[in-house]
């Protein structure tokens, strides 16, 4: 990788070059999506089915409601927590601490849309609105990455990323010099990456539902199934919100345009692109196919959770009886790593689980158009470059040992393939 100082980490995603071009192609890849989804032919490739103009682009209404909607997840964030998590250690030794009530956050809301629904809200209609409600997303991202940015330029250098501060600041404003932003216990990037993307999603997806029950009588069974595969996503997400205290993102990453516009706008808007793509085009399934779409995310599931969970469990007690007996490697930090059991199989089972789910969320919108795999296919290749960034880690920290996890281990995600 190209480097620009002894002192600095490799740069990814291509360099400056790179996280420029990232920076205009990740929105107007969401707005293509939001585009075709509706639109007759339903193109992944090609060009869009229309340019939309400014008016229907903004709408003050829009702007108006994704504040109310962070506002509403960050009171909720601020709730007393049923447990507080320390993060891993800093470099300056110390360990931030984290509330634990993203779920409670995701059944609040749900009580709060229930009981708005019962009123007479009319949520079907946020099915409209995906358009100016992804520009006000969009806008609100690159002002927040903006001011992130400037914010770190008066931050400690304890307190910066090691990937993030190039001093090139197209590539910092992308990728995030801070790596913990916080105002008092208010913590940015965690904030960020589970509650309001996530549980934004998961709406989106209920509005696409209601609005489909709405033209056509009844929810169909494709959409009920993309809906609740993915509510089980977004669930498990918080029901383990711990867990995501280990992960790059939380660990490695500053909070940069990269994580803010991900987490808020590229989640929620593309991930729901199923369920936009269904309410557009309606999909028979039988339930033999059903069941066996549902079997498909089942298997995903189980390999994602157990992999997820036996690594977690692991770190946390290398001593518990559910691993105790696992095969290790050790390394000159004092961890170990795991060479039997799920991460024996290959190097990112998680990433494996994860995959098929994604495969299985795409199977109920059929195989007439390439649109709703673009999921599959832009995750497969998010994996490939996250575990190549991984493994890099993974090799300065641990050295020879990794390399000798590697040689016993060969495979990277699937099985006697990749
Ligand atoms: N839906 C989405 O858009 C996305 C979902 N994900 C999902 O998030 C989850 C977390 O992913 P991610 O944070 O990338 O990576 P992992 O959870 O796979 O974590 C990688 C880390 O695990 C530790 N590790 C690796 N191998 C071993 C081993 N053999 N034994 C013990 N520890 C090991 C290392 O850290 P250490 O040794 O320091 O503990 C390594 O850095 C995954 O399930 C992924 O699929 C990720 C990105 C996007
Ligand atoms: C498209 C850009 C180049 C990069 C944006 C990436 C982000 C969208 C993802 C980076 C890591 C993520 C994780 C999840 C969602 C997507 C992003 C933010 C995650 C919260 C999904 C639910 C999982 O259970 C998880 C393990 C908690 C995930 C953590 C990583």
């Amino acid at each position: 990788a190209e480097t620009m100082a002894a002192d600095q980490a490799p740069l990814e995603f291509g360099g400056p070059l790179g996280a420029a071009a990232l920076v205009l192609l990740l929105p107007t890849t969401m707005f293509h999506l939001i585009l075709a989804a509706s639109s007759g032919p339903a193109r992944l490739l090609g060009p869009p089915p229309y340019l939309p103009g400014l008016e229907e682009l903004w709408s003050p209404w829009a702007l108006l409601l994704l504040l109310t909607w962070l506002g509403l997840q960050a009171a909720l964030y601020l709730l007393p927590a049923r447990k507080v998590a320390e993060g891993m250690e800093l470099k300056d030794k110390n360990r931030l601490r984290y509330p634990i009530n993203g779920f409670q956050a995701l059944v609040l809301t749900a009580l709060l849309v229930g009981l708005g629904v019962s009123a007479g809200l009319p949520l079907g209609a946020l099915s409209k609105m995906l358009l100016p409600l992804a520009f006000a997303t969009t806008l609100t991202c690159f002002i927040f990455s903006l001011l992130l940015y400037v914010r770190s330029l008066l931050a400690p250098a304890s307190a910066l990323a090691p990937g993030g501060n190039s001093g090139n600041p197209i590539y910092d404003f992308f990728l995030g010099r801070e790596l913990n932003p916080r105002i008092g216990s208010f913590d940015f990037k965690y904030f960020c990456e589970l509650r309001p993307g996530l549980i934004g999603w998961v709406l989106i997806n209920l509005a696409l539902l209601m609005q489909e029950a709405e033209l056509r009588g009844t929810p169909s069974l494709a959409m009920w199934l993309v809906n609740g595969f993915q509510l089980l996503y977004v669930g498990d997400a918080l029901w383990y919100e711990e867990a995501v205290l280990t992960t790059m993102d939380i660990i490695h990453d500053g909070l940069g345009f990269m994580l803010a516009f991900g987490d808020l706008a590229w989640v929620p808007f593309t991930y729901s692109l199923q369920a936009q793509f269904l309410l557009y085009h309606p999909q028979s399934l039988e339930l033999p196919m059903a069941l066996f779409i549902c079997f498909i995310n089942a298997i995903g599931y189980y390999i994602f959770r157990g992999a997820n969970s036996q690594k977690n469990t692991f770190r946390k007690n290398p001593s518990d009886p559910s691993v105790a007996g696992l095969a290790t490697i050790p390394t000159a930090t004092g961890r170990q790593l795991l060479v039997s059991g799920w991460w024996g199989m290959v190097r990112h089972p998680n990433y494996l689980g994860d995959l098929i789910m994604a495969l299985a969320w795409s199977l109920p919108c059929g195989v007439s158009h390439l649109l709703p795999y673009f999921y599959l296919l832009y995750f497969t290749a998010l994996l490939v470059h996250r575990e190549a960034r991984d493994e890099q880690q993974c090799l300065q920290k641990y050295g020879r040992a990794w390399k000798e996890y590697c040689q016993r281990v060969p495979y990277r995600i699937v099985p006697y393939v990749y």
